[in-house]
C-alpha cells in the first residue's frame, strides 16, 4: 500500500452545520441543529479521535464526512475538494457488519467485492484478500458465509473489505463496540497497527475514553447536543504501543473523565 499524500486527505471542517426540521408541537416551521458550527482540521495521516456521550452527533458528523448525510451550512473540503457525496478515497466501517457484508457471499468474496468492482484481475484480487484475511486473523475461514462467523469475526471481515479496497481515510464508527473485551483490544492493536504502516487517515468515533486514549494521536471531545460543537480538544503525546497502566495514561484519562463530569453535571435527559 503506499502511503497518501498528506496535504491531499487532510479534512478541513469550517461552521459545519446540521439541522432537521422541528416536530414538536408548537415548533412547527423552526429547525433544531444536531451539531452546530463546528471547525476542525484533521491533518493528513493522522489518527484523530471523535469522543462524547450517546445521541450528541457523532454519527450524523462522521455520515456528513463519508458523504452519506447532506450538510445543512458550512464547509467540508478534503484537500482542497468540497465534498457533497461519497467518494473511493473515503471509506466507513460501521458500528454492525451485518448491515454491510453481503450475507450470500464468502468470506473472501465479501473481501475482493470492491476489487471485483473496479475489475481487477483474479490473481492481484487473491493476492490483495489474502493479504487482509491473514491480517485480521481469518485464515483459515475464507470460504465462509457470514452467518456461519461470530460477531467479532464479521467486523473483522468488514474491516478486511474496507482495507482491501486502500482508502486514504478510514471512518470508523464505533467499529468495536459490539466485541467483547478481548477481541477488542486484539482489534484495536491490529488497527493501530495497520495505520502506522500506511499513514491513512483515520477518523474514530467512540464513547469509550480508553479506546481513545489507546488509538487518538489528537481527542476532540463532543458536547451533549443539541447544537453539538467541539468542546476540547486533547492531544496524546504518549508513544505507542500505550500501556494503560502509565502514569500519564491515567492523568489523561482522568482529566477527560473530569471534562464529562463537568458536562454531566446539572445536565437531563430532555
Ligand atoms: N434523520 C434524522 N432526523 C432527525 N433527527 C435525527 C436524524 N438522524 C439523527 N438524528 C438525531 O441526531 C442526534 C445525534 O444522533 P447521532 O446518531 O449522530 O449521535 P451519536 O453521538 O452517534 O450517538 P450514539 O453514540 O448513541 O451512536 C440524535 O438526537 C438523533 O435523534
Amino acid at each position: 500500500m503506499a502511503l497518501a499524500d498528506a496535504s491531499s486527505t487532510t479534512i478541513t471542517i469550517e461552521r459545519l452545520n446540521k439541522s432537521y426540521a422541528e416536530l414538536k408541537p408548537g415548533k412547527a416551521g423552526s429547525v433544531h441543529y444536531i451539531i452546530k458550527d463546528i471547525d476542525l482540521v484533521i491533518k493528513g495521516g493522522e489518527f484523530f479521535v471523535l469522543l462524547g456521550p450517546s445521541g450528541c452527533g457523532k454519527s450524523t458528523l462522521l455520515n456528513i464526512i463519508a458523504g452519506f448525510v447532506s450538510k445543512s451550512g458550512g464547509h467540508l473540503r478534503v484537500g482542497s475538494v468540497e465534498i457533497e457525496k461519497p467518494g473511493r478515497e473515503r471509506a466507513v466501517v460501521f458500528q454492525q457488519a451485518d448491515s454491510s457484508l453481503f450475507p450470500w457471499l464468502t468470506v473472501r468474496q465479501n473481501v475482493e467485492f470492491g476489487l471485483k468492482m473496479q475489475k481487477m484481475p483474479k490473481e492481484r484480487r487473491k493476492e490483495i484478500s489474502d493479504r487482509f484475511i491473514k491480517l485480521v486473523g481469518l485464515f483459515g475461514h475464507e470460504n465462509k458465509l457470514p452467518r456461519e462467523l461470530s460477531g467479532g469475526m464479521k467486523q473483522r471481515v468488514q474491516l478486511a473489505r474496507v482495507l482491501a479496497n486502500d482508502p486514504d481515510i478510514l471512518l470508523m464508527d464505533e467499529p468495536f463496540g459490539a466485541l467483547d473485551a478481548m477481541t477488542r483490544r486484539l482489534m484495536q492493536k491490529e488497527l493501530g497497527q495497520i495505520w502506522r504502516e500506511t499513514g491513512k487517515t483515520v477518523i474514530f468515533v467512540t464513547h469509550d475514553i480508553q479506546e481513545a486514549l489507546l488509538l487518538g494521536q489528537r481527542i476532540a471531545v463532543m458536547s451533549s447536543g443539541p447544537d453539538a460543537h467541539i468542546s476540547d480538544i486533547y492531544d496524546v503525546p504518549l508513544d505507542y504501543p500505550r500501556d494503560v497502566s502509565s502514569r500519564e495514561f491515567f492523568a489523561l484519562n482522568r482529566r477527560i473523565q473530569s471534562h464529562f463530569d463537568a458536562e454531566l453535571e446539572g445536565a437531563s435527559y430532555p
